[in-house]
Formats: C-alpha cells, sequence, structure tokens
C-alpha cells in the first residue's frame, strides 16, 4: 500500500510524527513531508534522520494556502496537528477552534480538492461527552470530519481515538520524572483519577489499522487498559528508584474530568468489537428523516455503559512499571 507513495503528516515533528518516522524512514515509501509551524524542530528531524526520504515543509493548518501548497501531489495523509493542552484551551479556546476546527476543515478541503486518497484524523477520549475546550473542538474535529467524509466520492477519511499517550510530550510521566530528578515532589491533581494509558507505537499501529480499513467516516478506538494516578506516582518512583519520593496532591486542573470514556454509551451499542480495536461505522442515513419512521432501524441495546478509564482493565504499580519500561521514549 505504500510502495512508491508520498505520505504527509500534519504536525509531524510531534511525538506522533516522530514515532511514525522511526518506523518509516528507509521504507519503501516514495516520501514523507513532514508539515508542520516549527522550523527548529523540522530541522532537528532533518539532522536526526539526514534520510532523503524526507521532506519539510513550514506551514499552519490554520492557513488554507499553506496546506494547499504542501498537499500539493501526496497519496495520504496522517493528521496529528492539534493543540492538545487542556489546561492552556481552556484560557485560549478560539485557538483551540483555529487549529483543531477550522484547520482539520482546511486538510480535509485540500485534501479533497488534490484528490487524496487516503486521509486518517486523531482524535482523543477527550472528545467524548467533552467538558473541557480541548475535548469540545476535537468533538467539533470530527463532526467536521463526518461531514467531509460523507461528500467525499474519493478521499476515504476516517478517524482514530486514543487515551493518554505514555511519554508524549508535555504528559505527565516525563514531567514526574523531570521533579524526582530535581528533587521536588511529584505534583498528583487527584490521586484516584483514572487515564487510558497507551504507547506511542499503540497510536501509531491504531492509525495504520484505520488507514487500511477504515471506511469512510469510520472511528476507530484501541482498546487499553487504565490506571489510577497514584498507581502511576509509585510506578515511576519504583522505576527511578526513589520508592520514597514524596507526592504533593496539588488538585485538579481547568477542565480536567475524574475519568475519560473513549466510547459512549450509543458509540459502544452500535459499534464493532473487532478484538484490540472497536470501530464505530458513521451514521449512513440523509437529512430526509421523514422515510425513516418506516424504513428505520431498532435503537440498539443502550443498557450498557461506555467504554472509559474506569470500566476498562486497571493496571496495577507493576503492570505500569512493565508499560513504561517498553516505552522507547522514556529513560529511568
Ligand atoms: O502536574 C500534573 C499534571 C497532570 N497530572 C494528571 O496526570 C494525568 C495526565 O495528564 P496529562 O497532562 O499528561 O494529560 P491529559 O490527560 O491532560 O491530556 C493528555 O491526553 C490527551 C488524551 O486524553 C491528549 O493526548 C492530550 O494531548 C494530553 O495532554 C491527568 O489526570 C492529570 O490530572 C498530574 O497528576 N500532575
Amino acid at each position: 500500500m505504500f510502495k512508491g507513495k508520498k505520505l504527509l503528516i500534519t504536525g509531524g515533528t510531534g511525538s506522533f510524527g516522530s514515532t511514525v518516522l522511526q518506523r518509516f524512514v528507509g521504507s519503501d515509501l516514495a516520501e514523507i513531508r513532514i508539515f508542520s509551524r516549527d522550523e527548529k524542530k523540522q530541522e532537528d528531524q532533518r539532522i536526526q534522520y539526514g534520510s532523503d526520504q524526507l521532506s519539510f515543509h513550514i506551514g499552519d493548518v490554520r492557513d488554507l494556502a499553506s496546506v494547499r501548497s504542501a498537499i500539493a501531489d501526496v497519496d495520504y495523509i496522517f493528521h496529528a496537528a492539534a493543540l492538545k493542552q487542556v489546561p492552556s484551551c481552556e484560557f485560549f479556546p478560539m485557538e483551540a477552534v483555529k487549529t483543531n476546527v477550522i484547520g482539520t476543515d482546511n486538510v480535509l478541503t485540500a485534501a479533497i480538492d488534490a484528490g487524496v486518497s487516503r486521509v486518517v484524523c486523531l482524535s482523543t477520549d477527550k472528545a467524548v461527552y467533552p467538558i473541557n475546550a480541548m475535548g469540545i473542538s476535537k468533538a467539533m474535529m470530527e463532526k467536521v470530519v463526518g461531514a467531509k467524509a460523507r461528500n467525499s466520492a474519493d478521499t476515504r477519511i476516517s478517524i482514530t481515538r486514543y487515551g493518554n499517550v505514555i511519554g508524549s510530550r508535555g504528559s505527565v510521566i516525563p514531567l514526574f520524572m523531570e521533579q524526582i530528578r530535581r528533587g521536588q515532589p511529584m505534583t498528583i491533581t487527584k490521586p484516584s483519577m483514572t487515564r487510558f494509558m497507551m504507547t506511542l507505537e499503540q497510536s501509531v499501529d491504531l492509525v495504520l489499522y484505520a488507514f487500511e480499513h477504515g471506511s469512510k467516516g469510520d472511528i476507530f478506538v484501541q482498546k487499553a487498559p487504565a490506571a489510577r494516578l497514584s498507581v502511576l506516582t509509585e510506578a515511576v518512583a519504583q522505576l527511578m528508584n526513589t520508592p520514597n519520593a514524596p507526592v504533593k496532591v496539588i488538585g485538579k486542573r481547568h477542565g480536567e474530568k475524574d475519568y475519560e470514556a473513549l466510547l459512549s454509551v450509543e458509540e459502544l451499542a452500535r459499534g464493532q468489537d473487532l478484538g484490540t480495536f472497536f470501530r464505530v461505522a458513521q451514521d449512513g442515513r440523509s437529512l430526509n428523516y421523514s422515510q425513516f419512521i418506516t424504513d428505520g432501524e431498532e435503537d440498539n441495546d443502550l443498557s450498557r455503559d461506555g467504554y472509559h478509564s474506569s470500566n476498562t482493565q486497571q493496571l496495577d504499580a507493576q503492570g505500569v512499571c512493565d508499560l513504561l519500561r517498553s516505552t522507547a521514549a522514556l529513560e529511568f
């Protein structure tokens, strides 16, 4: 599928893009094109890989013209560019709208116009029952993707949703590690909070699965275990050989949830369980609702709970340690 093709990664200098590069540099892709705003991070990747297979485009998904020029002649897109920090999006919600909603609309408009054959858009568990600006903007992003997917004949667009990615840039585990190194207490917001835990490699697997199997508008979710924050600090302390490292409870930050959902009740009821993944197909009905009174389907069983970080498999400290040890981005 990839042989001789050109792949564009928006937000390609982030944690996800870097993991894709580790896997695909040297593959039979003709070109991997990185699209992002930060010239320094692009320069770092250019030096790190020193590969002719890579090309770099400076631009911003908010700017349709820059997106169009980067997308010309591309076959596939992984759309990872996003504002993703919960607290900062709470303070600057319109910035989240510009990047996550309008930016996605720009990427898909340009992709459809350019005849790109497949696009996978990355979303997050925070888009399910969203309560913060980041999640709300990602939920809107999913709606934009759904609408674009419905109306595009030649470009197959799907979505992946996943939870917290261990060791991703700006996330809590590297922060805890840094705090221990500096002899500071680990700042924990609420010990009983749970978060899904996925590795960067799993996030790439999910995108590749969606890329290969996605029909238009499909949402793919990877099943994942979760852990309480208290278990997370215990595991990090253990791996850093500081079992008695102090912890300071600082309270929930703006917009945070006690637990995250990867599938709503309705999505779980109509989703397909594929073993490792769930697939939620797009609702294929048109806006002509009157016909559904006669042709409509029975509601599925809505009695089950959604799929969330408090009812999935819960890891103990040993389980978290095993996961963290397998994460290349973390050096203990
Ligand atoms: O000093 C801190 C900072 C955070 N946390 C807690 O650690 C957990 C994870 O926090 P992160 O900041 O690592 O992640 P978020 O859950 O806020 O959001 C992250 O996960 C999302 C997916 O759910 C997106 O990927 C997003 O980009 C990414 O920041 C949260 O329960 C948070 O309350 C602490 O205990 N102490």
